[in-house]
């Protein structure tokens, strides 16, 4: 029975309306075992039959029936299924993958069967073994003859066992001694039972089949037996093509990335270098962000709010515009600033205050403390209680009665090297406290040095004890009642819900307090520098769209230059989505790398930077890139290598593969 029948085939061309009939009713079999060549004129149609024969073309009428059974229909996968399974393509020349090794080409058919894939090795080197090419396995193509190329072309072709191979013009590329060998080699694999068919212009290929069918005006004018067909004593094939599977896609794809890296590295630094941007400025705003808040909970403890009198009459005022008014009354030590013990313990009795310390906070004048010859001038006494943080304390201890907390400003006066020897030693303290309607009284005291807190710009006080302060104050007919008070909440999650209790508290229809919270100050900072962090980072997001237009450039080159590449792989059986894998795989494949590059940039950038500032920065590290960012930059790189990749690959995908394979 014959293995292949056509029947009736008609088939033209158009050019716009106009028709040019190429096969116009052709009738031919091909039985097993037949080495057939195909010869005709030049344009005789010879190349469009063997596209018909081989399943590249499915736009004819007519019927092929393949080992009996007529071609189900014409769609796609069917015919990528038949081209896999029933055709071994050898071309005129020889399409091999430039950049695969001769072995890597032989295996891109046995990627397409179930065979394990020690068992593709084992049959790609057989089948090298036996076109003579095994000691070339490691070579690539351009490192090999024109007959050697042809050679491994056939090896290609056999890879899957196919029941017919069709060659179009195999030795025309070929010198005679070349020539003779690939013809043996046809008529080898005829001999072993399958269906050779050659197109050729050559009498002396002609000459070495079996049968010679010639073709002219689209009909066969003749067909000529010479020998009988070969005895078909055909094994069954112990395996079974298939589609591509994705890891073989996967390394198909991670080859070619790894062939062209020199282009792919240019990519992968103009990606990287975007992605490094954006990681670095949401490094820098989470740094500068932890920075602000390490400075001013340094010096308060942000859940820890503060609590004023409120003295305005006027219930509708903010909380801010009543806290000025408070604030000019205790400059002059107003009884009215004072807070009450009936005050304080309605803050007590709140719900999850545990505790309300009482405090001063005045603003004396001509306020010096002396040791010795050293004298120093401060503008605010305050006293201890928890706003103070102990790790504000350089060195010592918080003060008890008649101790005080000094800045170091005052320490390294007194001893530059031994400022620390300060705990311990009296200093004198002098000041006039300013007094409603009166002269300011004059106050003078010495006091025990117990700590030295770092002083700054913001934080130049004298720290007191509240006991030893309100007894002073007494003693000298000031207001001894705290003009501050400082309640203690069991949990920072209830210090907002705490504040708004607090400045609702009235008496006979007033409110009465206003509050002050390092948390309230950190809230607009933070606010604000991961504004200017993600805006800065979004600015710098501009350059991954750049990347992205470059990646949609490239890989739209790299279609165009491996059109070739995709044609073969179409003849081979790849299915339309096995070439969009391919593209889509390895640009990921690129934007993946990208990231990872882009990461261990960033992370290089975060070390040296930090290391750069840390003596100014007190150790602390500036760029702190989160764990998000990385995953975030891993995302966005796929993604974009994903988005770039649709549309090239899409196009890869499209491709014709008899236009692909005419490609030079
Ligand atoms: N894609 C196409 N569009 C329009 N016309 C085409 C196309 N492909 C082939 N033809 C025309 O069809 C005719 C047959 O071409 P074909 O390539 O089958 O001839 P051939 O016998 O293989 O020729 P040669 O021996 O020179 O390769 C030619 O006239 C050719 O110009």
């Amino acid at each position: 029975m014959s293995i292949l029948e056509l029947k009736n085939i008609k088939k033209s061309y158009f050019l716009g309306k106009e028709e040019f009939p190429v096969l116009t009713g052709l009738d031919v079999s091909f039985d097993r075992g037949d080495f057939i060549s195909i010869l005709g004129e030049s344009g005789g149609g010879k190349s469009t039959l063997m596209n018909i024969i081989g399943g590249l073309d499915n736009k004819y009428d007519g019927e092929v029936k393949v080992g009996g059974v007529k071609q189900a229909d014409k769609n796609l996968r069917a015919m990528d299924e038949y081209r896999r399974d029933t055709i071994g393509f050898i071309f005129q020349s020889f399409n091999l993958v430039s950049y695969l090794s001769v072995l890597d080409n032989v295996l891109i058919s046995l990627k397409m069967t179930n065979l394990s894939h020690k068992a593709q090795i084992k049959k790609a080197e057989e089948l090298l073994k036996q076109v003579g090419l095994l000691e070339h396995k490691k070579k690539n193509p351009n490192q090999l003859s024109g007959g050697q190329k042809q050679r491994v072309a056939i090896a290609r072709a056999l890879a899957n066992d196919p029941d017919i191979i069709l060659a179009d013009e195999p030795t025309g590329a070929l010198d005679s001694q070349n020539t003779r060998d690939v013809l043996e080699i046809l008529s080898d694999i005829a001999k072993s039972g399958k269906t050779v068919i050659v197109v050729t212009h050559s009498q002396e290929v002609a000459d070495y089949g079996t049968r010679i069918v010639h073709l002219a005006d689209g009909q066969i004018i003749s067909d000529e037996r010479i020998k009988p067909a070969y005895e078909s004593k055909l094994k069954t094939r112990e395996f079974k093509t298939r589609a591509l599977s994705f890891s073989a896609k996967s390394r198909m794809a991670t080859q070619h990335f790894l062939h062209n890296w020199k282009q792919n590295l240019m990519i992968m630094i103009g990606v990287a270098i975007g992605l490094f941007s954006v990681m670095f400025f949401l490094g820098l705003g989470n740094g500068a962000k932890g920075y602000m808040n390490k400075m001013i909970t340094d010096l308060a403890n942000p859940n820890v709010p503060m609590v004023l009198k409120r003295v305005t009459e006027d219930n509708k005022k903010s909380n801010e515009e009543a806290m000025g008014e408070t604030q000019q009354l205790a400059v002059t030590n107003s009884p009215k600033v004072a807070i009450s013990d009936a005050l304080v313990t309605k803050v007590e009795k709140i719900k999850y205050v545990t505790k309300v310390e009482k405090a001063f906070d005045v603003l004396p004048v001509e306020l010096t403390a002396t040791i010795g010859k050293v004298t120093e001038s401060f503008p605010e006494i305050q006293t201890w209680n928890n706003t103070n943080t102990a790790s504000s304390l350089l060195v010592g201890k918080k003060p008890s009665e008649n101790e005080v907390v000094i800045p170091d400003s005052l320490a390294k006066k007194w001893d530059k090297n031994n400022w620390r020897k300060m705990v311990g030693q009296t200093i004198h303290l002098a000041y006039k406290m300013p007094v409603e309607n009166g002269t300011p009284i004059s106050i003078s005291q010495d006091v025990k040095v117990s700590g030295i807190t770092k002083s700054s710009p913001a934080q130049n006080v004298l720290t007191l004890n509240f006991k030893s302060l309100s007894k002073t104050f007494k003693e000298n007919n000031l207001v001894s009642e705290p003009n501050l008070i400082v309640p203690t909440i069991d949990d920072s999650h209830h210090v907002d819900g705490v504040i708004k209790k607090i400045q609702a508290l009235e008496t006979d229809g007033h409110k009465d307090f206003v509050t002050f919270s390092v948390g309230a100050i950190l809230k607009p900072i933070n606010k604000i520098t991961s504004i200017v962090s993600i805006v800065l980072a979004l600015i710098a997001g501009i350059s991954l769209l750049v990347s992205l237009m470059m990646i949609i450039a490239t890989t739209y080159m790299s279609v165009a230059e491996r059109t070739k590449e995709i044609g073969i792989l179409r003849a081979l059986g790849a299915r339309r989505g096995d070439i969009r894998s391919l593209f889509v795989v390895e640009t990921v494949l690129l934007g993946f790398a990208s990231a990872v590059l882009g990461i261990i940039v960033a992370f290089i950038g975060q070390f040296g930077v930090n290391a750069a500032v840390s003596g100014l920065l007190d150790k602390f590290d500036i760029i702190q890139i989160s764990l998000a960012a990385v995953i975030g930059s891993v995302i966005v790189a796929i993604v974009i290598a994903l988005f770039a990749s649709l549309m090239p690959a899409g196009k890869a995908a499209k491709l014709n593969p008899i236009e692909a394979l005419s490609n030079d």
